[in-house]
């Protein structure tokens, strides 16, 4: 039984991105349970991942994945931001990140320390990689 849990987060102008992450890391990815804010999570089901999807970021995705970092429900949390972007939604950006620091669950915002927390989860719970 997969027991950890982590989310896939990624704004728009980071979404190819989290698909070519999500395709290198494809072997680790599929021994977890994948949680994903909408539209992020139908790019990631076209990889052949099964993924259970929140509500789209600007209609409350953020926050529900927030709720679940601060229940203990996550091991992990990696979130392509766009740096460059403006977001309407912005608030609930911050309240994620915030919520990450208050619970300390791992947070990874670019694919190069998203690889990490991939391969430390994978370790600690002896996921063959
Ligand atoms: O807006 C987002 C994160 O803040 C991501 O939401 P979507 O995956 O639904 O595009």
């Amino acid at each position: 039984m997969k027991t950890h849990t982590i989310a896939l987060i990624a704004h728009d102008g980071r979404k190819a991105e989290m698909v070519g992450f999500v395709k290198d890391h494809y072997d680790i990815l599929k021994e977890m349970n994948l949680i994903a804010t909408g539209t992020t999570g139908s790019y990631i089901q076209q990889t052949g991942l099964e993924v259970t999807r929140k509500l789209s970021g600007p209609q409350g995705g953020d926050a529900q994945i927030a709720a679940m970092a601060a229940e203990g429900l996550l091991k992990g949390i990696i979130f392509f931001r766009d740096p460059l972007g403006k977001h309407a939604h912005e608030p609930d950006v911050q309240m994620l990140l915030r919520i990450c620091d208050v619970h300390n669950v791992p947070l990874a915002t670019n694919p190069a320390t998203a690889k990490y927390l991939l391969l430390g989860i994978a370790k600690e719970e002896g996921i063959e990689v």
